[in-house]
């Protein structure tokens, strides 16, 4: 079913717009997916005529794919309505310009609003959409939210309230971009697809699990927002935390997009909170420091522009969580996420319980353990981690193997980026892979705890990581008192 709508992106000219949203637009428009009942109409302040925003687009294609666009077929489907969302009356020369279009594409009253702007905005342009009568339309309405949604939990139950009044919660696509992302949207088929997986997934053969997302890149012009929000609620209450739903869930009854939210809600309400005397001994923070990332000199974060240069905001995090229900009671999920580590790389490793008896064994050798990796990014795949007999030895003498599926291996596959996945699951109305509010509200209430603390403790060690590490040694410790260590995020590739 190919989606017949009209797409109105706020905030048009900006970043996200240019390097995710027209490039995955266009993919999805090469690949057959957007028939020609589609229009998307740009909102921005800068003043445009329609011939220059059509030459953006493209310009934002060609940069992206490093080809250039054969003819104007695509950029042809795209309007500019340069205005300030502050003022009311503009909204009524956009409503004119939609229901225009929705006669040229017959999209038959369909209309997305994608907010790709500045979050304090998103508040007034719903309201307006609504009181300039933009929502009254006979096909759907349905509104894209970008990151961050909110500060804590307050805020979003503010920002919540708000869009609400306006849109239904099957009506609001808020956006993940994790949840897009080819290997994340795996988890759940790896796991309740392989009969060998499922019956082991528990606390009876799970010794624990480890998510790492590190980033080599730093905050780069993003130091305004940045040094307000923190690795905490940039990347652990959204992206950490889904993948530790996904990964904990139980088996939903149904593929369908209640039925899997509803069972990551009961993980994400399961979660141990962690009490505020409590934080140091299951959280670290970390600030990176000066460092070399490749054999390059980075400065330190309180020297990036717009950085408070006596900063307190954590550009790492590490995380101890614990579930308390039967499946996972007693297992520990160690999470870890960065900027300017040693590689940009996100993986999880679900480490297995050993054999209970070591037939192996040896005052001076250990055996390794089972150990199932799934590699989401740059790399995509799985690597299972296996025992076998060291060849030439005798039977005594094990070494680990490992069995390795490289997903973007394959010739002639190109993973689709998360964007394009998830602006056409919203055009045909899939919200599986969008947060609900139920989990943005747990995922809150879990991490406010901890980001008070931290507001309100100067950290008297930053920057206690140098810029090219894996974080503090503190990161380390956190596994360590529990027998355990980080595993490696490089994988060699065969
Ligand atoms: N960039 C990224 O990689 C990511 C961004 N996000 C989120 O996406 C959203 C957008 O981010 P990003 O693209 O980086 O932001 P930018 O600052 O690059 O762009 C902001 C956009 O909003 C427009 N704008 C600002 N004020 C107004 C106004 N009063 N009226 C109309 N338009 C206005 C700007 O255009 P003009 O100046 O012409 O008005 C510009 O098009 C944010 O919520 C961000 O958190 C989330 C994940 C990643
Ligand atoms: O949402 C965000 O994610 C990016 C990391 O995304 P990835 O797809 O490159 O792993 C992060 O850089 C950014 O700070 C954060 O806002």
């Amino acid at each position: 079913m190919n989606p017949k709508s009209i797409i109105v992106i706020f905030g048009a000219t900006g970043d996200l717009a240019k390097r995710k949203l027209f490039p995955s637009l266009y993919r999805l428009y090469e690949k057959g997916h957007l028939n020609d009942q589609f229009a998307v109409v740009g909102v921005a302040r800068r003043p445009l005529s329609a011939d220059e925003f059509r030459n953006y687009v493209r310009d934002s294609v060609e940069t992206a794919f490093q080809q250039k666009l054969a003819d104007e077929r695509f950029t042809s489907h795209f309007y500019y309505h340069p205005f300030d969302v502050t003022e009311a009356e503009s909204y009524q020369r956009l409503k004119s310009l939609l229901e225009q279009l929705d006669g040229t594409y017959k999209t038959e009253g369909n209309r997305i609003f994608y907010l790709a702007m500045a979050p304090e905005f998103f508040g007034t342009v719903t309201s307006r959409l609504q009181s300039e009568g933009l929502t009254e339309t006979h096909g759907f309405k349905r509104l894209v939210i970008e990151k961050p949604f909110g500060h804590d939990l307050a805020s979003a139950e503010k920002l919540n309230d708000e869009i609400r009044r306006v849109f239904s919660e099957r009506e609001i696509y808020r956006i993940d971009h994790y949840l897009g992302k080819e290997m994340v949207q795996n988890i759940e088929v790896i796991r309740f697809s392989n009969a060998i997986f499922e019956p082991l997934w528990n606390n009876r053969f799970i010794a624990n699990i480890q998510i790492t997302s590190s980033e080599t890149l730093g905050v780069e012009d993003r130091g305004r927002y940045y040094d307000h929000s923190g690795a905490l609620r940039d990347m652990v209450q959204n992206h950490m935390l889904q993948m530790v739903a996904l990964l904990a869930m139980e088996p939903p009854i149904k593929l369908t997009t209640d039925d899997i939210r509803h069972e990551k809600v009961k993980v994400l309400r399961a979660l141990r909170p962690i009490a505020h005397d409590e934080v140091d001994r299951y959280f670290v923070r970390g600030q990176y420091g000066r460092g070399a990332i490749h054999g390059k000199h980075v400065p330190a974060y309180r020297e990036e522009p717009n950085v408070d240069p006596d900063s307190n905001t954590e550009t790492f995090v590490a995380g101890k969580l614990l579930i308390d229900n039967f499946r996972w009671a007693g297992v520990p999920f160690y999470i870890r996420t960065g900027k300017r580590m040693a590689e940009k790389s996100t993986k999880i490793v679900v480490q297995f319980k050993d054999v209970p008896m070591n037939l192996y064994y040896r005052t001076n050798e250990t055996i390794a353990p089972n150990l199932l990796v799934i590699h989401i990014q740059p790399d995509e795949g799985i690597t299972l981690q296996l025992n076998g007999k060291k060849t030439g030895e005798s039977t005594t003498i094990t070494a680990p193997f490992q069995l390795d599926y490289c997903n973007n291996c394959i010739d002639g596959i190109n993973t689709p980026e998360a964007y394009e996945k998830l602006l056409y699951d919203c055009m045909r109305g899939d919200a599986t892979n969008f947060t609900h509010w139920d989990e943005v509200a747990a995922s809150w209430q879990f991490v406010d705890p901890i980001s008070e603390v931290w507001a309100n403790t100067k950290a008297s060690d930053f920057p206690n990581y140098a810029a090219g590490s894996m974080g503090p040694a503190a990161a380390d410790e956190l596994l360590k008192q529990d027998g355990f260590h980080w595993w490696p995020i490089e994988h060699p590739r065969p």
